[in-house]
């Protein structure tokens, strides 16, 4: 599906964080946006605390309750040939991606500093919509080390090693609405089977 597989950039900043500009095709990016409005997503849930952003979780779903993943619905059908490019473009087998968020941000909404849970192993993210600084920051001995990546619209970036377990991400407050598709495979160890 996505046509055109650009050769990732290492940028400078966590290692571990890879960028793919163009990812996919306008057009293709367009269909993807057609298809996230017809999907029902509702506000972020973090506990008792409801965020800006809205989302929809396949694959596998987190319960905040029990802090456990539960099994989810299945991957939307259009969605398999994204999630499998992304696998291509990794070097990862066929169904590693085991789960997948949809997640869009009205202006104003964005997502405070996290690193994604453990139960998850790899990362993806596919940037639909306006372009973001994607910030990045980790502590030193003397206050944080910063480092933002500028994530344009068509683009995938990719957490792995101190990317993904050391440093922290955040996305500030949007100006125009933003779309992001984020691909994960599953850490086995803590994986219920
Ligand atoms: O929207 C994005 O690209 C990032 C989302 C994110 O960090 C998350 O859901 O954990
Ligand atoms: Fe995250």
């Amino acid at each position: 599906m996505p046509s055109r597989l650009a050769l990732f950039e290492r940028p400078a900043g966590p290692s571990g964080l890879e960028y793919r500009p163009d990812f996919v095709t306008p057009d293709i990016e367009q269909e993807l946006i057609a298809r996230m409005c017809d999907l029902t997503l509702t506000p972020f849930q973090f506990g008792p605390y409801e965020g800006k952003r809205r989302v929809a979780s396949f694959g596998w779903r987190y319960d905040f309750s029990t802090q456990k993943l539960e099994r989810g619905d299945p991957f939307p059908d259009w969605m398999l040939p994204v999630a499998h490019a992304v696998e291509v473009a990794n070097r990862l087998p066929e169904g590693a991606v085991e789960h997948i968020l949809f997640t869009r941000y009205d202006a104003g909404a964005g997502i405070g500093w996290h690193r994604d849970k453990k139960q998850f192993d790899r990362v993806f993210g596919l940037s639909l919509g306006s372009p973001c600084p994607f910030r990045f920051r980790r502590r030193t001995a003397t206050g944080w080390e910063r480092f933002t990546l500028a994530a344009e619209p068509r683009s995938l970036y990719t957490m792995t090693d101190e990317a993904r377990s050391v440093w922290e991400h955040s996305i500030p407050p949007v100006a125009a609405p933003r779309w992001s598709i984020t691909f994960r495979t599953m850490a086995r160890r803590h994986a219920p089977r």
